[in-house]
């Protein structure tokens, strides 16, 4: 037998094998993709030898600033994900969140649905199994998920005045709703810890996704100062997806921010399609610390679509519960988002009106809500 050393070992030698590959891609690149200030004429990638042969890339973020910044353009005009190894957020800290997602999402269904938040179009709190539905155009039946989010509260340092804030926007800042501390102990601990740490990483990537867009590093904080991100705890019913059937853990979708963080429980099951591809292809997870990250609709389009955002879907293929913890940073409310003018020229004029955030957000969240399993419509 293998010892488990051994096998450690092969599989570094084929992780720095792939980032060796990786390297020497971007080297022949050079040139052709790299963008510039101004960046108008450099477009996407769109077939597959462009892409090279491996998967999505995976950014080591202990490598030099320009390093990073170079494998992340890459790797958001080529295929919208991305990996990151070497974040600095610690094994326990994930370990600690996942069973604070096991934890809640376990609770008798009773006691969760006193968790749900009791207006319309407020994402806090318990959702329920079957609560969402990503893809009308193929699924026969609701995402096979339940999930509990979190969101940002409203600075009480009074930083965005009361008076700017339309009323309707005030959903993306409302409290959040925790369990009861004596029935899970240690939860909202884990959560928090989870969510200052995942939120701090956000806030770095979002300066290289910035910089590699050929903007300052702080571009898209400026449109985020008080980002209404979302922390999301999803567990998937242990039953296997049957996609031909419009059957799946989550159906195909983009995701509607800036970015998305996503620490998974290692199962599999995230599909991609790159947009050189008519097929998915699954995420693969290069260590188990890693996290995924993809850009949502806004990144494309402020980049006129040389960055892309990729559809995605969740399969399951066990018959066994699957955790994942997206964390979605989303720009202000207020924001508006339109093709950045370097993106644009006479040759390749603005692909998409200018969208205002709070109402982008707000029409997707009610789109694709449904009541769910366990409230008698399904
Ligand atoms: O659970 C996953 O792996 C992905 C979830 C996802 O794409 C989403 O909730 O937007
Ligand atoms: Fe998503």
């Amino acid at each position: 037998m293998i010892a488990v050393s051994a096998l450690l070992k092969i599989r570094q030698i084929q992780r720095d094998s792939q980032a060796q590959r990786q390297r020497s891609h971007l080297q022949q690149m050079e040139g052709r993709v790299v963008m510039t200030t101004p960046v108008t004429n450099t477009i996407g990638l769109r077939n597959k030898e462009e892409s090279g042969a491996y998967g999505v890339p995976v950014v080591d973020l202990r490598q030099q600033k320009e390093a990073i910044v170079a494998e992340i353009r890459h790797a958001c005009q080529v295929w919208g994900f991305f990996t990151v190894t070497g974040h600095g957020i610690d094994k326990d800290t994930f370990a600690k969140v996942l069973e604070a997602a096991d934890g809640v999402l376990s609770l008798p269904l009773q006691d969760k649905m006193k968790l749900k938040a009791k207006e319309k179009g407020v994402v806090r709190g318990y959702m329920v199994y079957h609560g969402q539905l990503l893809d009308e155009t193929t699924q026969t039946e609701p995402d096979r998920k339940e999930g509990f989010d979190f969101g940002e509260q409203f600075p009480a340092d009074g930083s965005l005045g009361a008076a700017d804030l339309p009323d309707k926007y005030e959903l993306f800042y409302a409290d959040n709703i925790w369990p009861d501390e004596n029935q899970l102990p240690g939860f909202k601990q884990a959560v928090l810890t989870y969510q200052q740490q995942v939120r701090a990483l956000g806030k770095r990537l979002t300066g290289y996704v910035s910089l590699a867009m050929g903007l300052p590093e702080s571009f898209m904080a400026d449109h985020a100062k008080h980002s209404p991100s979302l922390l999301r705890l999803l567990k998937y019913a242990a039953i296997k997806s049957l996609p031909e059937e419009g059957r799946v853990g989550c159906g195909a979708h983009t995701d509607w921010g800036l970015l998305t963080l996503l620490k998974t429980d290692g199962s599999g099951g995230l599909e991609i399609k790159p947009r050189w591809s008519d097929s998915w292809v699954e995420v693969a997870e290069p260590t188990d610390d890693c996290i995924i990250v993809n850009l949502g609709d806004m990144l494309q389009r402020w980049s006129n679509d040389v960055f892309v955002s990729t559809p995605h879907r969740v399969i399951i293929k066990q018959d066994r519960v699957r955790y994942s913890i997206p964390f979605f940073i989303n720009a202000d409310p207020m924001a508006t988002v339109e093709c950045v003018p370097t993106f644009h020229s006479a040759e390749r004029p603005p692909r998409y009106p200018p969208v205002h955030v709070g109402e982008y957000l707000i029409n997707k969240t009610l789109t694709h809500a449904r009541n769910g399993a366990h409230e008698g419509d399904d």
